[in-house]
């Protein structure tokens, strides 16, 4: 079963995954930008590089998803995989760009992932007061330096994109306990193995 963590920055996707990965000590976890080590060398040129080009900074998640998909999501089809984030963070965050419409990014995403998508993604969703809140005690990347409006019309375009790749979603209020989140994506992901 292979399942992703989704949000916006600090809506406690890193959170969640730690408190599963004790709680499913044989799951596969991993991540994008950077579940490999090509992926790694990408996520910085992107999140730490002066990149220019959006158009560059959308080929270069393809990239880091098409080898993540290759090198660790295919050969561990057979366990339970965990990751944080996944196609459904590269539609949301390439649509707010006005790039290429919907049809072409679910068309770059299935070509980057040869149609292995996530059977569920956990969306955490936070509130604007909750998404100040916690960018306020960061330092910010490239993209969470574009401020809070800009996340939260992420935050839904998350939630269109994982509808428009036809993949089961769980929408989770990230402002509950983080105890609380956590039984729900356990309750869920045991009633589904
Ligand atoms: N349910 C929660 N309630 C309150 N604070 C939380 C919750 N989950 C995470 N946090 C805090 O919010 C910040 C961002 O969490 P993190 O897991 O790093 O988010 P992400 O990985 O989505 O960017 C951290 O300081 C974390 O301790
Ligand atoms: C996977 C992915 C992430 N991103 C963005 C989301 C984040 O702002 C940034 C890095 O993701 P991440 O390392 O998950 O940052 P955070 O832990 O703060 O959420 O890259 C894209 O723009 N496109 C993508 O395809």
């Amino acid at each position: 079963m292979y399942i992703a963590i989704e949000g916006i920055d600090t809506a406690g996707k890193s959170t969640q995954i730690e408190a599963l990965r004790s709680l499913f000590p044989d799951a596969l976890i991993t991540k994008e930008p950077g579940g490999t080590t090509v992926g790694t060398e990408i996520r910085n040129m992107v999140l730490h590089g002066n990149l220019k080009s959006k158009t560059a900074e959308l080929l270069l998640f393809l990239a880091d998803r098409a080898e993540h998909t290759e090198s660790v999501i295919l050969p561990n089809m057979n366990k339970l995989i965990i990751s944080d984030r996944s196609a459904v963070s590269g539609m949301a965050y390439a649509s707010v760009q006005n790039l290429c419409d919907e049809p072409v990014l679910v068309m770059l995403n299935r070509l980057a992932t040869g149609g292995t998508l996530p059977d569920t993604v956990f969306i955490l969703k936070l509130t604007s007061e909750e998404l100040s809140y916690r960018l306020s005690q960061k330092e910010h990347d490239v993209i969470e330096s574009r401020g809070t409006e800009y996340l939260l019309g992420i935050q839904d375009a998350l939630i269109a994109s994982a509808y428009a790749l036809g993949i089961q979603t769980v929408v989770i209020d990230a402002t509950q306990s983080i105890d609380t989140i956590t039984k729900e994506i356990t309750t869920f992901i045991k009633g589904a193995l």
